[in-house]
Parts: structure tokens; C-alpha cells; sequence
């Protein structure tokens, strides 16, 4: 069995350059999915003020049907966009119900 020890310095200098490369990407995530919850709780205050429903689920089958397009010519699994999003907007659905109880 090996151990860490015995890994050639050049495989382990290349692991620790990719690794870095990840957690940049993980805290843009981070940042950019913060940003988007700061947009998506302002239109949760505007439906509950207006009695919007929390879902429109017209906007999301366009949204969908965008991000797949995009991981299509981004050579990422289009399956995969979908899957993300929809978790996404779930969360998002979620708060605004939060929202909407608060407001009633
Ligand atoms: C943010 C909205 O509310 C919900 C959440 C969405 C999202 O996270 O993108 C999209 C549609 C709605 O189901 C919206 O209506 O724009």
C-alpha cells in the first residue's frame, strides 16, 4: 500500500496547482451563488408585498431550457445544469414561502 510519502514531488506539485485552481473556482461559486440569493430574496419581498405566487414555473422552464443550451456549448452536461438549477430555485421557492408567511 502507498502512503503520501512515497508520491513523486512532481505528481504531488501538480495535485496541490490543481487543487488551488478548485478552491478559487469553489469560492466564485460561493460568491456568485450569494449574489444571486441577495436578487432572488429582493423579488420574494416584491411578491409577497404584490401577492405573487412564490413558484412561476413559465419563468423556469425558460430559464431551463437557457442553461441547457449554454452546458451544451460549454461541454457540460446539460442533465446536470438542469438538475443544479432546479435545486437551485427549490432553495429559492423556499425562502419566498418564508417570506410570504412573514408578510401574512
Ligand atoms: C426568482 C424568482 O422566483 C422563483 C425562483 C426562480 C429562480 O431562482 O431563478 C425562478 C422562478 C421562480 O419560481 C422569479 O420569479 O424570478
Amino acid at each position: 500500500m502507498s502512503d503520501s510519502t512515497d508520491i513523486d514531488p512532481t505528481v504531488t506539485a501538480e495535485l496541490t496547482r490543481l487543487r488551488e485552481s478548485i478552491d478559487n473556482i469553489d469560492a466564485a461559486v460561493v460568491h456568485m451563488l450569494a449574489e444571486r440569493f441577495k436578487c432572488t430574496q429582493q423579488v420574494g419581498v416584491l411578491k409577497a408585498r404584490h401577492q405573487l405566487p412564490p413558484a412561476d414555473p413559465a419563468r423556469e422552464s425558460r430559464q431551463i431550457a437557457r442553461l441547457r443550451e449554454l452546458a451544451e456549448s460549454a461541454k457540460l452536461d446539460p442533465a446536470f445544469a438542469e438538475k443544479l438549477l432546479n435545486f437551485i430555485i427549490a432553495e429559492v421557492i423556499r425562502h419566498h414561502e418564508t417570506i410570504a408567511d412573514g408578510a401574512r
